[in-house]
């Protein structure tokens, strides 16, 4: 298999913190700058992922774990690497880290998460949106939970835990990780603060702070 050329940017965080609403500041804003974006989504838009999205709340535990971790390699053998070796920045959200923690809180071992990956592409950019446990509750509240993992108040306390601990495994693994804090920023700030870290595409010409003005 040939070396990606694209950049691969994944967006994790609990749920509700706003990983959807970002990603699509995010693509606005990159396409605006003359980046090709392509987005997408975890579980993914193919029969598989749909399957494993419409059966979540009924599956549980080191079943699921296998059913999202199929998803991801078909994943990236159909919709990913063809799109980075396209040269395009993909961005997908929810990936390894929503793996470390939602499979978490089903009790699956850390290990048997990592064994289940081991051969998934790692992102040139691993971003965790954050925000404080009572902002992520108005906006679930607000917005309506989409699954189990979200009808639970005491979750998103844990799933924050959670992503500093998947942050730290990213981190031993050699993947950069951005973590945004969004309980006071705007979905187009954080894309803002993203932008500002994700590596340039290819082709890009690379400037300097200082000359972009
Ligand atoms: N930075 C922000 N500030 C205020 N509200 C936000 C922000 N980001 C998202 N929201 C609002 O929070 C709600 C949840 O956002 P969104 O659906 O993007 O979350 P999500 O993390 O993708 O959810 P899920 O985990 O269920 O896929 C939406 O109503 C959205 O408008
Ligand atoms: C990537 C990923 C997803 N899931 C599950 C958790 C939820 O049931 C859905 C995601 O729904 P959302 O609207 O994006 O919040 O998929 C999972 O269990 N593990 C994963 O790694």
């Amino acid at each position: 298999m040939t070396n990606p050329t694209g950049i691969f940017i994944t967006l994790d965080g609990p749920g509700g913190v706003g990983k959807s609403t970002t990603l699509t500041a995010l693509a606005e804003l990159l396409r605006r700058r003359g980046r090709p974006v392509h987005t997408t989504t975890e579980p993914s838009n193919s029969p598989l992922g749909r399957f494993t999205r419409a059966h979540a709340d009924r599956i549980h535990g080191h079943a699921l774990a296998c059913l999202v971790a199929a998803d991801r390699y078909e994943h990236l053998r159909t919709e990913i690497r063809p799109r980075l070796d396209h040269g395009d920045t993909v961005l997908c959200d929810r990936y390894l880290a929503s793996t470390l923690v939602v499979q978490r809180l089903d009790h699956v071992p850390e290990r048997f998460l990592l064994d289940l990956n081991a051969d998934v592409l790692l992102p040139h950019l691993a971003v965790i949106l954050t925000a404080d446990a009572q902002t992520i509750a108005g906006r679930l509240a607000a917005r309506g939970a989409h699954h189990r993992f979200e009808r639970d108040p005491q979750v998103p306390a844990r799933e924050n835990e959670l992503y500093q601990r998947a942050t730290e495994v990213l981190r031993g693994m050699g993947v950069p990780v951005l973590a945004v804090n969004t309980t006071e920023s705007t979905p187009e700030e954080a894309a803002e603060q993203i932008a500002s870290a994700a590596p340039p595409s290819p082709g890009s010409v690379t400037t300097s702070p200082a000359d972009r003005t």
